[in-house]
């Protein structure tokens, strides 16, 4: 029998995120309360196979910050399981063909995710968008350098929920700042601090550092302490979570103040933006050891609003051949036409200078990973010699998109 598809009811929500927590390996985490907090039930899939509740997915009301500085309506797939009983049967398949569709019925633009596998997605029109900075500074070996400008700011140490409202306010600001983003409620700013002692590795709880200048908060860092002593040193390490700054002294600061923390000797975050000023921070680049790892996935569902919702660096005027399998409504021929004020993107039968399925475009659309870079590796095809360079500049970004937090 196939299982049936249905909307998740609140009075299921327990043996849902049981299945999921099957599917996943893990144990029900603590304080799952705050998870289904922002769980949007019209939009939560269960698959039932008679009483067996065996596929959960969900798309959250999300909206993502384009280059630009827009902020375009997105269907943020999560929660995606299916029992180990019943994999390889099309499942999946069948979630993702209902919550694209709903995400289209709903008149958002775009789609995306976090994906635990990255091989999963592609078939389905997702591109890896942005990518995340996985940092661990050697703190006892560098030096973390801090401008004059930083010389009035006041760093104070806070309860990370009493302080919720003034750190929001700071991320607000930065909202435009960087594709990737996503506009936070009152719910998912308090799921930032979820914090169960489950999944703490024996560190402290969340601590809050906020800097203030002229008795205003113009920055904030989240972060644990995991204490470790070898041979009667003290070898721990600080677990940055979230940093946040007005501006770059501010930003340079609350480093600062993470690499001082006494009895410690490494500084680490696994989700960071590629182009983090830490790097040029460090007096020792090679003892902040970076690395990346994908992030972000984005997939235009309705292409022409998706690419005529961001801007260009450079003015561009280019055709583009697109195929969507996924989403046929996409495939076809495109004018893309824009600059940094603004775009207009719609269907043409003029012939086209380049060549791509939408898992490119979905790539390239933040400005993170370059349509040159895809064209190099044979994904991307220039059908007028010439046309690709300029496009990929257009499609930049000077800053490197970032999502700060999953979902
Ligand atoms: C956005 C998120 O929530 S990410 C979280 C995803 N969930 C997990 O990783 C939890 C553990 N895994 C699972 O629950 C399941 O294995 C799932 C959800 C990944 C796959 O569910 P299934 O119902 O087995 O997938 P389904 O049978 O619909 O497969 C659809 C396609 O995806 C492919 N696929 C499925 N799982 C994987 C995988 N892990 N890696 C690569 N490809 C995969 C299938 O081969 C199939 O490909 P095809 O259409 O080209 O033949």
């Amino acid at each position: 029998m196939t299982p049936e598809l249905r909307l998740l009811k609140p009075v299921e929500w327990s043996s849902w995120h049981r299945t999921l927590a099957r599917a996943f390996a893990t144990s029900e985490s603590e304080g799952i309360d705050t998870w289904r907090s922002v769980t949007e039930f019209d939009r939560a899939l269960c698959a039932w196979d008679g009483t067996d509740l065996v596929g959960t997915s969900n798309s959250y009301s999300l909206r993502t910050t384009v280059p630009g500085g827009a902020s375009v309506p997105t269907g943020g797939l999560s929660m995606v399981s299916v029992a180990p009983t019943h994999r390889r049967r099309g499942l999946l398949r069948d979630m993702l063909r209902w919550q694209l569709d709903d995400t289209r019925r709903r008149g958002e633009p775009l789609a995306s995710l976090t994906a635990s596998e990255p091989g999963i997605y592609g078939r389905f029109g997702y591109g890896p968008a942005t990518h995340w900075l996985t940092v661990s500074v050697d703190t006892g070996r560098v030096r973390v350098a801090v401008p004059p400008e930083a010389s009035d700011l006041r760093l104070r140490l806070v309860d990370p929920l009493e302080a919720l409202a003034e750190c929001e306010a700071v991320y607000a600001r930065a909202l435009p700042t960087r594709p990737g983003r996503l506009e936070r409620s009152e719910e998912w700013a308090r799921l930032q601090l979820h914090d169960p002692p489950g999944e703490r590795a024996g560190g402290t709880e969340l601590q809050c550092v906020l800097a203030e200048r002229d008795g205003r908060t113009v920055g904030y860092a989240r972060y644990s302490v995991q204490g470790h002593w070898v041979h009667s040193n003290a070898e721990g390490r600080v677990r940055l979570r979230e940093l946040e700054a007005d501006d770059a002294a501010t930003g340079a600061a609350l480093w600062h103040h993470l690499a001082g923390i006494d009895l410690t000797s490494e500084v680490t975050a696994d989700k960071r933006p590629p182009d983090d000023p830490i790097a040029h921070l460090v007096s020792d680049m090679r003892r902040a050891r970076l690395r990346l790892r994908d992030s972000l996935f984005v997939r235009p569902v309705e292409l022409g609003p998706a690419l005529a919702a961001r801007t260009y660096q450079l003015p561009l005027d280019t055709v583009l051949e697109v195929t969507d399998d996924f989403c046929p409504w996409n495939t076809g021929r495109w004018r893309l036409s824009g600059d940094a004020t603004g775009a207009v993107c719609e269907r043409t039968e003029d012939a086209a200078e380049l060549s791509l399925s939408v898992v490119e475009l979905g790539a390239a659309y933040l400005g993170g990973t370059s349509l040159r870079s895809l064209a190099d590796a044979g994904r991307v095809r220039e059908l007028r010699a010439g046309a690709l360079d300029p496009v990929s500049v257009a499609f930049g970004s000077s800053r490197a998109p970032f999502l700060p937090h999953g979902f």
